[in-house]
C-alpha cells in the first residue's frame, strides 16, 4: 500500500505559505545600496486554516502591492522609514496642537507610530487607552500604529500590533493574542522587538520572528562598528533610536544612520519637527515604487541570459535534496541529515581548479552560500539547494519560494515516504504562477517493498501533478538518491572529472532510474537536442515569465488605480454638487427667519391699525380741534409720538435685530459649510497640496458680505414714518371738519359723550343736514388711512422678503464658489491621474502585446 497518509490526514501544519512581497537580494552580481527603498515582507506565523483565505478575497480594497500573494496578508514595511515614537502623556497634554503634528507627521513621512506603554515611562493603562484611541484617530490607516508591550490596549484600539521590550513577552506569544483576539482580520499583527545587543536582534530576528527591531543606539556607540559586528546578519528591518535622547539631528548625520545600514530611525514628535521637513523628504524617499523589489527581480533575470542554465532543486525538508544534489555531483559536497540541514540558499557554481582550496564556500552578505565546486554537471548549470518548503523557520521557506522566479528549471524532490504532501500541492500551485518548468525525482524510492508500490505512488503523483499544472506533460523519475549517490562513490571515491566517467550502470535496478534523470539533465546541455533547445527556451522564458507577471501585477495596479482615480473624481465632484443640497437645506431654515420678520412687520402693521382705530374718532373732540387749530407747525401729536416712540422705533430696533441675526446666521452657516467642504476635502486627500493662489480666492468668496435686508430696514425712519402717519391723521380731519364751520363743530361737541362713529354720525346727523353731509365721508377718509398702512407695510414687507432672499442667495452662491474653488485643485488632481494611468494602461497593453510577440519568437528558435 502507498503510504498516502499525508493527504487523507493532513499532518499537523508546521508553518505556512507566505509569499513575501520583497524578493531575495540577487546574487552577488546586484546588490542594492543599504539606503535604497524596499519594501520588508513581514513573516510571520499563521495556521492551515486561514491559509486558505487568500488575503485578496477578505480585502476587496487592499491594493495588491505584491507580486506574492499569501493566505495572510503580510503588512509591509517601507525602508527607509521613520518611526515616530509617542509618549501616552505626551498626547493627551499635547491636546490638538500634538495630534496636529502627528496628521502631518503620518501624511508625510512617518509610516509607523509607537505610542510607549510601559516602556519609557508610559503612564497608566487608563491614559494609555486614552492617547491610543486619540493617536489611532488621527492615523487611522495610514500609518502602523504599535503599543508598547501591552497586547491588550493594543488589541482594544486595533492596533496594528505592539513593541515589545528586551524583558518583554516572546513575540509569538504577542502575536497568537493579538491574532487570537481578531480572528476575522487577515492581516497580520506586527511584533516589534526593542533590543540592545546583536546578539538579542539575531535571536528576535531569526528564532523569535518578530517583523522589525528598534535598537536602542547608546551615546557611545557607533551604528557603523554596531552593524559591522552582527547587526548587519539581521534580516529584518532595524530602526535606530537614539538612547540618550539628544536628538537626531542632521548634524549628528541621521543619513549617515540610513547608509550604516539602518532601516530607519526612532524619532519623537520634537525631533520630527526639528529635523523639518525637507531633511526628511532628502533622507525618506518613502513614496518608492511597490513593485520595485520585484522589478530588481526581472533585471536580475536579463543579467542572467548569458549565465549558466539555472536549475533549483525544491521540495520538502529531508525529502533528499542535498542527497539527490551529491549524487549528481558525484561527491558529498553537501550535508544530508534528517534534522533540516538547508537554512539558506546555496548556489553552486563551476571552479575549474580542482584543488581543495579553490573548492570553496562563500557567505554572501545577503545569507546565501556561494560554492564553487569543480563538478562537471557544473560547467553549464548552476544549481541552487534550497530550504525545504516547509520547514521549521518561516524565513527559510520564504528564500525558497522568492528564488522560484529565478530558476529555469525547478527539480521538485518528492520523498517516497509522503508522496505529495498538502504544503508541496500548495507550493507546486505558487511555483504554477511563474510558469516555471518543472521536473519531478519521487526519491527514497528505494523505501518501496515491490515495483508495485512504486507503479501506484508514480501514477498517483502524475495524475495529481497533471490537474494540478493542467498538462499531459509531467517528467518523473523515480530515484533514490543515497543509493546513486552510494554507487557512485563506492565505484571511483575521486569521481567528477568528467561525466561520461560515471559508473553509474544502467542495470543496477536501484541506481537505474537515476541514470535516467541524469541523462535527461544532460541532454538539456547538448543545444543539438530537442531538450537542449527546450533549455535555451527556458532560460529566455526566465525573464519573459517575470515581465508577465509583473506586466500583469502592474495591470492590476494600475486598473485599481484607474478604479480609486474615477472614484476620486466622482466622489469630488459629488462633493462640489452637494453644496446644492446644503443651499437648499440653508433656504429652508430661512423660512422661519422670514416668518419672524413678517410676523414683526404684520405686527406692528396691526399696531398701527390699532392706533388708527382709537385716534379717527369723532369722539376725539381734544384731538380733533388739536389738529385743526393747531396746524401743521405745531407740535407733535400724541398719536405720532405713540406711533415714533411705542410702535415703529421699537419694531425698527426688532426689525434691525432680527434681520442683524439672520445675516450673522447666513455667515456663519455658510462658513461652518465651507469649512466642512474644506475638511472634507483635506481629509481624504491628504497629499493634495493646496495652491497658495487659491487661499487667497476662497478668503474672497468667504469674506463677502450680504447686508441687503438691514439696509432696508435701515433707509425706514421712525420720525419719517410718524410725520407721515400725523400728515394722514391731520388730513383726514381736516378733510371731515374743514367746512363745518363753528356752529357744526361745536354741535358736534355733543358726540363728545358718544362713543362709536354711528353714534358720532347720528349725532351730527341730527345737528346739521349739511355736517352730516361732511361727516359722513369720515369713514372712507379713515378707510383710506387704512389701506394706505396696509399698503405701506405689506410693500415693506415684500421689500425686506425679497431683500431677505437675495441675501440668502448671495451667500449661498459665494459658498458654492468657494467650494468649487477649494474642489478644483482635488478635481484637477484626481483628473491628471486618471488620464495618466489609462495613458499607463494602453502602454502596459503594448508591452504585452511586445512580450507575446517575444514569446512567440522564443518558441520558434532554433540552433542553425
Ligand atoms: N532511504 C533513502 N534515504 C534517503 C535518500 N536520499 C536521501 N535520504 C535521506 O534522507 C535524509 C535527508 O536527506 P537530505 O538530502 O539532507 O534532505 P534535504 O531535502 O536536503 O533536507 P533539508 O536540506 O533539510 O531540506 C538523509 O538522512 C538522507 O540520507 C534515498 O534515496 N533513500
Amino acid at each position: 500500500m502507498i503510504p498516502l497518509l499525508s493527504l487523507q490526514t493532513p499532518r499537523p501544519s508546521l508553518f505556512l505559505t507566505h509569499y513575501p512581497p520583497r524578493l531575495p537580494t540577487p546574487l552577488p552580481r546586484f546588490k542594492s545600496p543599504p539606503h535604497r527603498t524596499h519594501h520588508f515582507p513581514v513573516h510571520s506565523f499563521s495556521n492551515d486554516q486561514q491559509q486558505q483565505q487568500p488575503a485578496n478575497q477578505k480585502l476587496p480594497n487592499q491594493q495588491p502591492r505584491t507580486l506574492f500573494p499569501g493566505g495572510y496578508k503580510r503588512p509591509e514595511i517601507k525602508v527607509p522609514n521613520i518611526v515616530l515614537q509617542l509618549d501616552p502623556e505626551d498626547v493627551i497634554r499635547g491636546g490638538s496642537e500634538a495630534l496636529g503634528l502627528i496628521d502631518k507627521a503620518v501624511s508625510k513621512s512617518v509610516g509607523i507610530v509607537v505610542l510607549n506603554g510601559s516602556i519609557g515611562g508610559g503612564g497608566s493603562g487608563k491614559s494609555l487607552y486614552e492617547a491610543a484611541c486619540l493617536v489611532k484617530s488621527v492615523v487611522r490607516d495610514r500609518a502602523y500604529l504599535l503599543i508598547g508591550e501591552r497586547v491588550d490596549i493594543a488589541t482594544a484600539v486595533d492596533a496594528s500590533g505592539v513593541v515589545l521590550s528586551d524583558q518583554g513577552l516572546p513575540s509569538i506569544v504577542a502575536r497568537n493574542m493579538m491574532m487570537g483576539s481578531r480572528t476575522e482580520s487577515v492581516v497580520l499583527p506586527l511584533v516589534a522587538r526593542i533590543v540592545q545587543t546583536p546578539n538579542a536582534a539575531l535571536n528576535a530576528s531569526n528564532s523569535e520572528g518578530a517583523d522589525f527591531l528598534i535598537y536602542a543606539l547608546g551615546p557611545e556607540e557607533d551604528l557603523d562598528v554596531e552593524m559591522s559586528s552582527g547587526f548587519g546578519n539581521v534580516k529584518i528591518p532595524i530602526f535606530v533610536l537614539n538612547a540618550s535622547r539628544g536628538g537626531f539631528t542632521l548634524s549628528m548625520g541621521a543619513s549617515k544612520l540610513l547608509k550604516s545600514g539602518a532601516s530607519g530611525l526612532v524619532l519623537s514628535l520634537e525631533e520630527l519637527r526639528l529635523l523639518g521637513d525637507d531633511a526628511l523628504r532628502q533622507m525618506f524617499d518613502t513614496k518608492a515604487n511597490p513593485l520595485m523589489g520585484e522589478l530588481s527581480l526581472f533585471i536580475d533575470a536579463v543579467s542572467q541570459i548569458d549565465e549558466p542554465f539555472l536549475l533549483a532543486i525544491v521540495g520538502e525538508f529531508n525529502s533528499g535534496k542535498s542527497t539527490v544534489i551529491n549524487a549528481l555531483l558525484g561527491k558529498r559536497y553537501l550535508n544530508e541529515g534528517v534534522v533540516p540541514t538547508t537554512n539558506e540558499i546555496t548556489f553552486l557554481c563551476y571552479s575549474k581548479s580542482g584543488s581543495e582550496e579553490q573548492q570553496r564556500c562563500e557567505r554572501h552578505p545577503d545569507g546565501q552560500y556561494i560554492c564553487y565546486l569543480p563538478a562537471p554537471i557544473l560547467k553549464e548549470m548552476n544549481i541552487v539547494d534550497t530550504p525545504g518548503t516547509n520547514v521549521i523557520l518561516q524565513r527559510q521557506q520564504r528564500l525558497t519560494e522568492e528564488f522560484v522566479p529565478r530558476a529555469d528549471l525547478l527539480l521538485f524532490v518528492i520523498s517516497a515516504d509522503r508522496p505529495l504532501t498538502e504544503s508541496e500541492v500548495a507550493f507546486l500551485r505558487y511555483t504554477q504562477q511563474w510558469k516555471k518548468k518543472v521536473v519531478f525525482v519521487l526519491n527514497k524510492s528505494d523505501l518501496y517493498r515491490n515495483s508495485s508500490e512504486l507503479e501506484e505512488a508514480m501514477l498517483f503523483i502524475k495524475e495529481n501533478t497533471r490537474k494540478l499544472l493542467k498538462t499531459d506533460d509531467v517528467i518523473l523519475y523515480p530515484i533514490s538518491a543515497r543509493s546513486a549517490l552510494e554507487a557512485k562513490l563506492s565505484a571511483s571515491p575521486d569521481l567528477g572529472k568528467d561525466y561520461t566517467e560515471l559508473p553509474v550502470s544502467k542495470s543496477h535496478l536501484k541506481i537505474s532510474r537515476f541514470y535516467d534523470l541524469e541523462q535527461f539533465l544532460y541532454s538539456f546541455l547538448d543545444a543539438s537536442t530537442t531538450t537542449g533547445m527546450e533549455r535555451i527556451r527556458l532560460k529566455l522564458e526566465t525573464p519573459i515569465a517575470i515581465a508577465e507577471r509583473l506586466l500583469s501585477a502592474c495591470e492590476t495596479l494600475v486598473k485599481q488605480d484607474s478604479q480609486y482615480a474615477k472614484q476620486d473624481l466622482t466622489f469630488a465632484t459629488e462633493l462640489i454638487d452637494s453644496v446644492k443640497e446644503y443651499a437648499i437645506k440653508m433656504e429652508n431654515e430661512s423660512i422661519s427667519w422670514r416668518r419672524k420678520t413678517m410676523s414683526l412687520i404684520d405686527a406692528t402693521k396691526c399696531r398701527v391699525l390699532e392706533l388708527i382705530e382709537s385716534t379717527l374718532q369723532l369722539s376725539n373732540l381734544d384731538l380733533v380741534a388739536s389738529y385743526i387749530f393747531r396746524g401743521e407747525k405745531s407740535a407733535t401729536m400724541p398719536a405720532t409720538l405713540k406711533i415714533q416712540n411705542d410702535i415703529i422705533g421699537p419694531a425698527l430696533t426688532d426689525a434691525q435685530k432680527l434681520l442683524g441675526e439672520y445675516l450673522k446666521w447666513l455667515q456663519s452657516n455658510s462658513a461652518r459649510g465651507g469649512k466642512q467642504y474644506k475638511e472634507q476635502f483635506e481629509k481624504r486627500w491628504t497629499s493634495v497640496t493646496y495652491p497658495t493662489s487659491q487661499i487667497h480666492l476662497e478668503a474672497h468668496d468667504m469674506a463677502k458680505k450680504v447686508d441687503l435686508s438691514i439696509r432696508v430696514i435701515e433707509n425706514i425712519s421712525a420720525g419719517a414714518t410718524s410725520k407721515l402717519f400725523e400728515k394722514q391723521i391731520r388730513e383726514a380731519f381736516l378733510g371731515t371738519f374743514g367746512g363745518l364751520g363753528a356752529a357744526g363743530l361745536s354741535a358736534s361737541l355733543l358726540t363728545s359723550v358718544l362713543p362709536t362713529t354711528l353714534e358720532d354720525l347720528l349725532a351730527l346727523g341730527l345737528c346739521s343736514a349739511g355736517g352730516f353731509i361732511a361727516i359722513s365721508s369720515f369713514p372712507a377718509r379713515k378707510q383710506a388711512i387704512v389701506d394706505k398702512v396696509n399698503e405701506i407695510a405689506d410693500g415693506l414687507a415684500r421689500e425686506v422678503e425679497e431683500a431677505m432672499q437675495n441675501d440668502l442667495m448671495e451667500t449661498v452662491g459665494n459658498l458654492e464658489n468657494f467650494v468649487k474653488t477649494i474642489g478644483k485643485p482635488y478635481q484637477d488632481a484626481a483628473q491628471e491621474r486618471l488620464d495618466k494611468l489609462l495613458d499607463l494602461q494602453e502602454e502596459l497593453s503594448n508591452v504585452d502585446k511586445k512580450l507575446r510577440t517575444l514569446r512567440i519568437e522564443i518558441q520558434n528558435v532554433h540552433v542553425s
